[in-house]
């Protein structure tokens, strides 16, 4: 699925060169069935402190797998056979993700790296008001923090997303699917984390709902820092909101570059197919979501605003 027409890619204005906030490398990932599936092969990225990294490639590349074993969210018969993944925290620690324990998983998961997945809005308990799943996160994580505090902060993530807080005790059923959305994208920076992976967060959504939000992410980035791997199947999608894109073609990454660079001189023949198989990297090209400012007119649902209030 695309999104609609474009202007070009983004060119490189994301943050400088060696400051990693992530460092995937050599990694291989193998489902363990009867004829072994090798579905990550010897990949090897970084990710810097606030850049957006855009994951492209067909369906069944592993970009998921990729993802999974990163957040270390993989299982049987999924076995990642060798390589490495260290996070390198803001106080300026290294942490080998692959070696965690299950305690010290469980507070790095949400507090410093989080995930939104395919179809996350399904992922709300339906019975359970939205102020107490985001609340149950925040006693989990930081079992310290006083009610009002807590109501409080969960009241400012859901104003960051664009959720209005007055709604926060209403359920998962009261909201649209973009609504849910939102919420989950709030979830996931409830702990302000250092990264953020969303897995085709928005696929589910029409294409005025899903820009409004990826506006929105992209704002929340500059404002607060956090880096994002964005996978997705729209590569014209990924072109506007990467600083830079990985592209993976059956579990290896063949071409990681700038966004403009990946659009303007694809180094893989793979790539260049890809390219051009998207019409509206072809043809005529109209809005571009980095182009439409910090925040978008809520009031006019052409520019992708908040118009998604159930
Ligand atoms: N449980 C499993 N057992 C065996 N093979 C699997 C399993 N899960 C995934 N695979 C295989 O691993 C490869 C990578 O799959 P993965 O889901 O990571 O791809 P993807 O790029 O995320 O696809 P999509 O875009 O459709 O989500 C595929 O060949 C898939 O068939």
């Amino acid at each position: 699925m695309t999104t609609g027409t474009m202007t070009g890619p983004r060119r490189g204005t994301g943050p400088t060169e060696g400051d990693a906030v992530l460092t995937v490398d050599h990694l291989n990932v193998v489902y363990q069935v009867e004829t072994p599936v090798h579905a990550v092969k010897d990949v090897s990225l970084t990710l810097r402190r606030g850049e957006i990294l855009g994951l492209a490639g067909e369906s069944g590349c592993g970009k998921t797998t990729l993802a999974y074993a990163v957040n270390r969210l993989h299982r049987p018969p999924a076995e990642v056979t060798s390589g490495s993944v260290t996070f390198h925290d803001r106080g300026g620690t290294d942490i080998d993700l692959l070696a965690l324990q299950r305690e010290e998983l469980r507070r790095f998961r949400w507090a410093k790296l989080s995930m939104v997945f395919q179809g996350a809005m399904n992922a709300l308990n339906p019975v359970i008001s939205i102020r107490a799943q985001l609340e149950d996160v925040l006693t989990t994580h930081e079992p310290g923090m006083g009610r009002r505090e807590r109501r409080r902060r969960c009241a400012d993530v859901l104003d960051l997303v664009g959720v209005d807080p007055a709604r926060m005790n209403s359920f998962p059923h009261e909201f649209s699917g973009g609504m849910r959305q939102r919420v989950m994208i709030a979830m996931a920076l409830l702990l302000e984390p250092q990264v953020v992976i969303m897995d085709e967060p928005t696929t589910a959504l029409d294409v005025v709902v899903q820009r409004g939000i990826l506006q929105e992410v992209l704002r929340l980035r500059d404002e607060l820092g956090y880096a994002v791997v964005f996978i997705t199947h729209d590569l014209p999608l990924l072109l506007e909101l990467s600083d830079r894109i990985a592209i993976m073609l059956q579990g290896e990454v063949v071409e990681y570059a700038p966004a403009d660079v990946v659009y303007e001189r694809p180094a893989h023949a793979y790539t260049r197919r890809l390219l051009g198989s998207f019409p509206s990297l072809t043809g005529e090209r109209g809005a571009f979501v980095r182009d439409s400012g910090s925040r978008t007119d809520p009031t006019d649902p052409a520019a992708g605003g908040h118009d998604d209030h159930a």
